[in-house]
């Protein structure tokens, strides 16, 4: 089955839980200003082949099934679904243990991508917040979160990411689970939606906390 809107999903199935996560995500997202003016795309796995994927262009903090579609992840993408669907089909069939993506455009992550587009990645270090990442036990290891430039055409973009996400990480750093896009926002991913939130949650917050460190170094220094 190739195309398949979430109204016609029976509840209580993979498919119909899988559309209420992503529901659920959007909502959580929009509450916490994430996905202000209808940005954002939201998707969680609900088989080996197929994907719940939030249509374009709808405030996802008010997602009803019906914006919620059902996409096969080897069949052309449908219409109507997410500008940035691509990103999500071709992540999902390049890691099946991944179980949702979450993409989101909170101002913390937006603007530290645009800040560090040039070095490539942003290196977390020193942050306990580190700790909610999937397999990262200390504060004390070196996290690199790639940086992307923005770019409209997916097929292009896709091309860089999976280059960067599938290279050996330099010695001594272990990838996060998600990327940046310059000035756009941030995808997080994770084996279920739960791993998904918290790993955007905890970027997004790093982020911050990153930004309000050199905001109060920045301040320091000028009253010296
Ligand atoms: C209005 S924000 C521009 C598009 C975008 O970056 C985004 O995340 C939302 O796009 P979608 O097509 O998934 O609604
Ligand atoms: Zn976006």
């Amino acid at each position: 089955m190739a195309v398949s809107v979430a109204h016609n999903i029976a509840a209580q199935t993979p498919e119909g839980d899988a559309v209420d996560a992503v529901i659920a995500a959007g909502r959580n997202a929009a509450g916490r200003h994430w996905v202000p003016a209808t940005s954002g795309n939201f998707s969680v796995r609900a088989s080996a082949t197929h994907i719940a994927i939030t249509r374009s262009g709808v405030d996802k903090g008010a997602l009803q099934n019906a914006d919620v579609l059902l996409q096969d992840i080897d069949a052309p993408l449908l219409p109507g679904s997410s500008a940035e669907a691509l990103l999500h089909v071709v992540h999902y069939r390049e890691w099946p243990q991944t179980g949702a993506i979450f993409h989101a455009h909170g101002p913390y992550a937006t603007v530290i991508g645009r800040a560090h587009a040039g070095q490539g990645s942003v290196v977390l270090r020193g942050w306990e917040l580190q700790k909610a990442l999937e397999g990262v036990s200390s504060h004390e290891q070196d996290i690199e979160v790639p940086v992307f430039q923005n770019d409209q055409d997916m097929e292009r973009l896709w091309k860089r990411i999976r280059a960067r996400l599938t290279a050996p990480p330099a010695p001594g750093l272990i990838l996060a689970p998600g990327y940046l896009l310059a000035g756009h926002g941030l995808y997080a991913w994770g084996r279920d939606p739960k791993a998904a939130v918290r790993h955007l949650e905890a970027l997004e917050t790093i982020f911050q906390q990153i930004i309000i460190l050199e905001t109060y170094r920045h301040d320091a220094t000028d009253r010296l």
